[in-house]
C-alpha cells in the first residue's frame, strides 16, 4: 500500500477525526488559517473589539492600492520616490504607511483598526502580488501607544481590553502574514515593542543602516502581544531569539542581518522603501498567479507550530500586560522611561 493510502486511511479512522477536530478548537481560539477565520464567533468579537478601539487615540493607517488609493486621500510628498504613488505605479504592488507624529508612529486603537481594516482590503485584492509596509517621517513603529494604553488598557474597568488588543493584533498580522502577497518592512529609525512584532508579520525586512528593531517587552514586564514572539522564533531560531528577547537590546542593521532578521541593509536612509520596492519588484516579476500560488505554499508549509504557539503567546501576554510591574512601566512611558538600558 502506498504511504499516501495508509496516511489517508488512518486519517479517516474515528479516532483521528476526533482529535483533528480538538486540535482545529484549539488552534481558533486566537488566529486560524485566513480562509477559517469567519465563525461567527470569531467574527463577533473582533467587531465588538474594532467597536471599542475605533475611537482611541489619533495616527492614521494608510493603504495605498495601484490606481486606488486606500482613502482616497493621497498623502502629498516632496519626495516622490517615497510617495505611496511612485511605489503603487508597479501595478501590483501596494503599500501601507503608518504616521502617529506624536508617539514615534506608535499605534493607537484607531490605527490598528484601520491596519485590521487594510489587510481587509488586501485579502480581497485579487490582482496584488507585493506590499510594502513602512512608517512615516523617518520611523518605523514605537508599538503600542502607550498614552491610549495607559488611559484605556490598564485601568480595573479596562481588566480586558489589552487582551482584547491582542487578540485583534494577533488576528490582524497573522492575517498580514498569510497573504497570497509577498510582503517587506520596510524600516527606518526603529521598529520598537509591537513595532518590532509588525515587522515579524513581514516575509522580509529591509532596513537603513542606522536603524534598530529592539523587543523591548522584557523592559515592562511582558512578553510579545502581537504575535511577535513566535513569528521572531521561526525566523531567527531559537537561541538568537532568547538572546534578543530576553536582553531588550536594540539589534541594528548590521547586527539584524547576522541575526538573518534584516534581508537587505540600506545605506541612506532615504531610499529605503525604494530599495523595499525594489527588493519586492524582483520577488514579484514573474506571474502574478504564480507569485500569489508560491506564497500560499510556502506559507502552509511554514506554519504547523505557529498557530499553537501564538495561542500560548497570547495568553501569557494577557496574564502580564497590566499586572502591577507592567502597569508600573506603560504608565511611566515604556522602554523610554529606561533609555539608558
Ligand atoms: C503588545 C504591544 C507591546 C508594546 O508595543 S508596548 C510599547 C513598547 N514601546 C515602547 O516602550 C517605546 C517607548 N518609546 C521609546 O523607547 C522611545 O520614545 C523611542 C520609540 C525609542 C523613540 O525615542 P526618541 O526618538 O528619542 O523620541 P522620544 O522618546 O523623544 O519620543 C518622541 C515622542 O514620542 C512619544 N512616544 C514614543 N513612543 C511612544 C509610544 N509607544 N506611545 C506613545 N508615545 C510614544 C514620546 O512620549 C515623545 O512624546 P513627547 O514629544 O514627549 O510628547
Amino acid at each position: 500500500m502506498s504511504l499516501f493510502r495508509s496516511i489517508t486511511r488512518l486519517w479517516t479512522n474515528s479516532q483521528c477525526k476526533a482529535a483533528h477536530t480538538h486540535k482545529v478548537a484549539f488552534y481558533s481560539a486566537v488566529c486560524d488559517r485566513p480562509e477559517d477565520h469567519h465563525t461567527p464567533e470569531i467574527d463577533l468579537r473582533l467587531n465588538s473589539i474594532r467597536t471599542a478601539l475605533k475611537d482611541l487615540g489619533d495616527g492614521t493607517v494608510t493603504l495605498s492600492l495601484p490606481n486606488a488609493v486606500g482613502d482616497g486621500n493621497p498623502k502629498a510628498t516632496d519626495d516622490t520616490s517615497r510617495s505611496p504613488e511612485s511605489v503603487v505605479q508597479s501595478n501590483k504592488i501596494a503599500m501601507i504607511s503608518i504616521s502617529n507624529p506624536g508617539g514615534r508612529n506608535s499605534l493607537s486603537g484607531k490605527m490598528m483598526c484601520e491596519l485590521a481594516d487594510a489587510v481587509d482590503v488586501l485579502q480581497a485584492w485579487e490582482g496584488g502580488a507585493g506590499v510594502v509596509l513602512h512608517g512615516e517621517n523617518g520611523f518605523f513603529c514605537a508599538g503600542a501607544d502607550l498614552k491610549v494604553a495607559a488611559q484605556h488598557m490598564l485601568g480595573p474597568s479596562e481588566n480586558g481590553m489589552g487582551e482584547e488588543m491582542s487578540y485583534l493584533m494577533h488576528h490582524t498580522t497573522s492575517r498580514l502574514r498569510a497573504l497570497p502577497l509577498i510582503s517587506v518592512a520596510a524600516i527606518e529609525g526603529a521598529a520598537v515593542g509591537g513595532g518590532a512584532e509588525l515587522a515579524t508579520a513581514c516575509d522580509f525586512r529591509v532596513m537603513a543602516k542606522d536603524s534598530y528593531i529592539r523587543f523591548v517587552h522584557a523592559l515592562l514586564s511582558v512578553v510579545p502581544g502581537w504575535g511577535g514572539g513566535t513569528r521572531l522564533t521561526k525566523i531567527v531560531g531559537r537561541r538568537d531569539a532568547l538572546r534578543i528577547v530576553c536582553t531588550a537590546d536594540k539589534i541594528h542593521a548590521d547586527q539584524a542581518m547576522a541575526f538573518g532578521l534584516c534581508d537587505e541593509v540600506v545605506e541612506t536612509s532615504t531610499d529605503t522603501v525604494k530599495v523595499a520596492t525594489g527588493f519586492l519588484q524582483k520577488l514579484t516579476a514573474n506571474s502574478t498567479a504564480a507569485t500569489r500560488a508560491l506564497k500560499t505554499v510556502v506559507s502552509q508549509a511554514d506554519d504547523d507550530a505557529y498557530r499553537p504557539s501564538l495561542n500560548h503567546e497570547h495568553d501569557v501576554f494577557s496574564r502580564m500586560w497590566g499586572n502591577k510591574a507592567s502597569a508600573e512601566q506603560i504608565g511611566k512611558g515604556g522602554a523610554s522611561a529606561r533609555k539608558g538600558d
